[in-house]
């Protein structure tokens, strides 16, 4: 296993001129040892170029690549010693399960005793022990998936496990308990594993520390408790969440905020001008309306969710969501109430980035 540095941008131009035309701006960043990480973004954001500049697919346009210090960049996928999983299944349907698993083994040379010790503890982790001898050919496109996912895992000096997108044709149940899966054998098994996804809730249950990107750009690289709490970016908080962050538009002046026509008493220092102030539905707490320090606001809707209302509200000329548990009692639609905007889980952005 190995620490990966990227000290890099990419272009698929040959003379970049602007930001549009990288699709990875240039960025200085670290995958520790050992690490489950989850890369997130909507398509076309960058990550599928990140996943090949460091398996060695494409070489960065400008910048390097380190495995534990040492310059890999120009370093072939062989000799960067990294395990890949794809989408779709790669897998030998001539060779039974067991021999599919024990394939990247054989080809390195290990002892059929090792072999064998390894293919075990893998297939009993993916629950696929009872299934060792039967012919890959026949099974269905999940179970092939989960063989590709036994043979990246297989291997335990690899540097680092790449999945891009792995469980894309994993029915949604199977899906839900392999995201589990694989988290509990990054625990057992101590590989640097890094995951490619666009869906937050396969990043956020997967990785210990995801990497948030957007136009070519890491806007973010946290837990996923400090994607949800501490949004570096703005992007983050629109995009971490169901719903994501609401966001008003704000003035600062003398210790008051302006927001939409009304004064707030600031709770904290913060710097003078428009700012924008993000604040998560599950922290919009509703009062009632007129009480002091809160922003009017009118219940457009109440939606019941199953595991929480989704309240709709006007406030500030624009649309806020907040969620309510559903033992809460609702407010009636078109209610005037406060809204306690301003808070310890509220943020405050200047051109979109984060103000510490
Ligand atoms: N071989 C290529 N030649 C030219 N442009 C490319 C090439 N591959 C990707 N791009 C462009 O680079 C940008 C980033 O693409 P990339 O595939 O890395 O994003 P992604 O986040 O992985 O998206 P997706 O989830 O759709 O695969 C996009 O604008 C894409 O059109």
């Amino acid at each position: 296993m190995a620490k990966i540095e990227l000290d890099l941008a990419h272009s698929y131009k040959p003379t970049p001129q602007q930001d549009s035309d990288y699709a990875l701006l240039p960025l200085n960043m670290c995958f520790e040892d050992g690490g489950a990480y989850a890369l997130l973004g909507p398509s076309g954001c960058g990550k599928t170029t990140m996943l090949n500049i460091m398996s060695g697919l494409l070489v960065p346009s400008q910048g390097t690549v380190r495995f534990d210090g040492q310059d890999m960049t120009r370093a072939t996928p062989q000799q960067r010693n990294i395990a890949q999983v794809f989408q779709f299944p790669v897998i030998y349907d001539t060779m039974t399960v067991a021999e599919n698993l024990a394939f990247p083994l054989k080809n390195r040379g290990v002892p059929a005793a090792q072999i064998r010790q390894r293919v075990g503890q893998i297939a009993e982790m993916l629950e696929m022990s009872h299934q060792l001898d039967q012919a890959a050919a026949g099974l269905s496109a999940d179970q092939k998936q989960k063989i590709s996912l036994g043979r990246g895992l297989v291997r335990p000096d690899v540097s680092a496990v790449l999945f891009d997108e792995p469980l894309t044709v994993i029915d949604p149940h199977l899906k839900w308990q392999l995201r589990r899966k694989l988290k509990q054998i990054h625990h057992e098994l101590k590989l640097t594993l890094i995951y490619v996804t666009h869906d937050q809730v396969e990043a956020l249950t997967f990785a210990d520390q995801v990497v948030v990107m957007t136009r070519g750009r890491v806007v973010q690289l946290g837990t996923p408790d400090a994607l949800f709490e501490r949004p570096a970016h703005t992007f983050v908080g629109h995009f971490i969440g169901s719903p994501g962050m609401n966001f008003l538009q704000a003035q600062a002046s003398g210790g008051t905020l302006q927001i939409g026509g009304h004064a707030l008493p600031a709770d904290r220092a913060l710097p003078e001008g428009p700012l924008r102030l993000g604040i998560r539905p599950e922290y919009l707490a509703l009062a009632p309306a007129g009480t002091p320090g809160t922003l009017p606001a009118q219940v457009r809707q109440v939606q019941d969710i199953g595991t929480y209302q989704l309240v709709t509200l006007d406030a500030a000329g624009q649309a806020l969501k907040a969620r309510l548990s559903p033992e809460a009692v609702p407010p009636a639609t078109g209610a005037a109430v406060g809204l306690q905007v301003l808070g310890a889980h509220s943020c405050f952005y200047r051109d979109e980035e984060l103000i510490p």
